[in-house]
């Protein structure tokens, strides 16, 4: 089992050299925390470990993870890729100053709208999904001047073991073409090839989210490297990049065990390697594309606690956010850990049910918590939320999205503002409608 140590003074729960309970006093709760300095730890361990003599490497971060202009800034600074999803996506990144060569553009239903976006931006590369996009991409790049590449998302049929929701490798997954379907990827790369402002560039593939066993990439490898020689030497079509995506497990609880950043870089780069001597195929880059393992674990939620109530199995402390600000727990039945950020020294011998203030039973942010016994205006701090949170965050109940603060050395800026009520009605309006 492993456990995590957690930075703490005077009893008190430090995030990046700063108190947590002079972050509540300072921004209120609940609040989004990142500690930026160990988000730049594992930007710096990506770029470091996933690099190779044989091939050229890129590291991209997957947007949908948590997207804001800081960290796209900072992912900037630290020269990495980045994998957009939709317009908004892309808007931020050129708002943020991305270099548009470094934008991959994915998604299995791009509009028309966002494929003339990503054409007029200069987007990079665009990660094709299916046959029905290849040609109205097609369609749309003739019609205008930029180059741009194009990669295919191809499904290797690598069944990951994560939670069904996030698997996106299985035979009928509505991500990516199959690999046996080779018919129809050769004739998308000729479609691709017959068009001038396109430029053919590889495959792409993402098995699902959450992986921790690194031989499912292997076997991606494998099938792919064994794909692409196939398709350089029975159909000569020149492959110079594989995309082996992201996925890559993070630590929520002591049951989690996640390789290291530096484990995972090297087997994989191990494998393509091995692969690419042994098979003797030309690729010139491998790209993958982590979101997760990136900012997960930076990121902390603090909520308060306000009422407290028994029931005859639970004890339930109910905190000032919820499913809203994490719908990780009701979506996919994800563990949390937390603690009671002023009481760190103190004994855990107090078992909680932790739920949110939304008008559904299945808010609970943490089934079985446990934590000194707690007090009404308690901090709790909530570990790992940093994926997938404020990404995912919505506005059930007109519940408002929360604040997000970076903190380093002890300083902290805020990000991201909370929302105002209104805020959330700025949208609402009485316009006429001309039909
Ligand atoms: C295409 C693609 N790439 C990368 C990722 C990043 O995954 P993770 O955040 O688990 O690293 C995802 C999400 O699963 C994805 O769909
Ligand atoms: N949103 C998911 C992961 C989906 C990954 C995107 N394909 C999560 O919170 O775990």
């Amino acid at each position: 089992m492993l456990h995590r140590e957690r930075n703490v003074e005077n009893g008190i729960l430090q995030i990046g050299g700063a108190a947590a309970d002079q972050l509540a006093k300072a921004c209120g709760t609940p609040l989004y925390v990142y500690d930026e300095g160990m988000i730049e730890a594992r930007l710096k361990a990506y770029k470091q470990h996933f690099r190779s003599d044989l091939f050229d490497t890129e590291v991209l971060y997957a947007s949908k993870a948590f997207a804001c202009k800081a960290l796209y800034q900072l992912l900037n600074r630290y020269d990495f890729g980045l994998d957009v999803v939709s317009g908004g996506e892309l808007f931020l990144a050129k708002e943020s100053g991305v270099p548009m060569d470094k934008i991959y553009f994915h998604g299995n239903n791009k509009t028309d709208a966002e494929i003339e976006m990503a054409l007029s931006y200069g987007c990079g590369t665009i990660v094709v999904d299916h046959k029905m996009e290849c040609e109205r991409l097609i369609e749309a790049a003739e019609k205008q001047e930029h180059q741009i590449n194009v990669m295919i998302r191809i499904n290797p049929g690598v069944t990951a073991h994560t939670h069904k929701y996030i698997i996106t490798g299985d035979l009928d997954s509505k991500f990516g073409v199959m690999m046996q379907n080779e018919e129809m990827i050769l004739s998308m790369i000729s479609s691709i090839n017959q068009c001038s402002q396109l430029n053919f560039q590889g495959f792409h593939s993402h098995i699902g989210s959450q992986i921790f066993d690194l031989r499912a990439y292997e076997t991606v490898i494998e099938r792919l490297v064994k794909f692409i020689k196939k398709c350089e030497t029975e159909h000569k079509i020149e492959i110079n990049c594989l995309n082996l995506g992201g996925g890559f497990g993070s630590y929520y609880t002591q049951e989690d065990q996640p390789k290291a950043i530096e484990e995972t870089c090297e087997t994989l780069i191990k494998k393509c390697e091995k692969e690419i001597r042994e098979k003797e195929v030309k690729l010139k880059q491998i790209l993958i594309e982590p979101g997760r393992s990136i900012v997960a674990e930076p990121g902390y939620t603090l909520y308060t606690i306000g009422f407290m109530k028994d029931t005859p199995n639970k004890s339930f402390l109910f905190v000032d956010g919820g499913m809203t600000d994490n719908m990780r727990v009701a979506l996919y039945d994800a563990k949390y850990d937390c603690d009671l950020a002023c009481r760190m020294d103190e004994e855990k011998e107090n078992k909680y049910t932790i739920a949110g203030k939304c008008c559904e039973s299945g808010d609970i942010l943490i089934e079985r918590a446990m934590l000194p016994k707690a007090e009404s205006g308690d901090l709790l701090a909530v570990y790992a939320t940093g994926a997938y949170g404020y990404s995912m965050s919505n506005n059930y109940n007109r519940m408002r999205k929360l604040p997000v603060v970076f903190v380093k050395n002890g300083k902290a800026r805020m990000v991201i503002k909370g929302e105002s009520y209104s805020d959330q009605i700025r949208l609402e309006t009485d316009e006429e409608v001309l039909i």
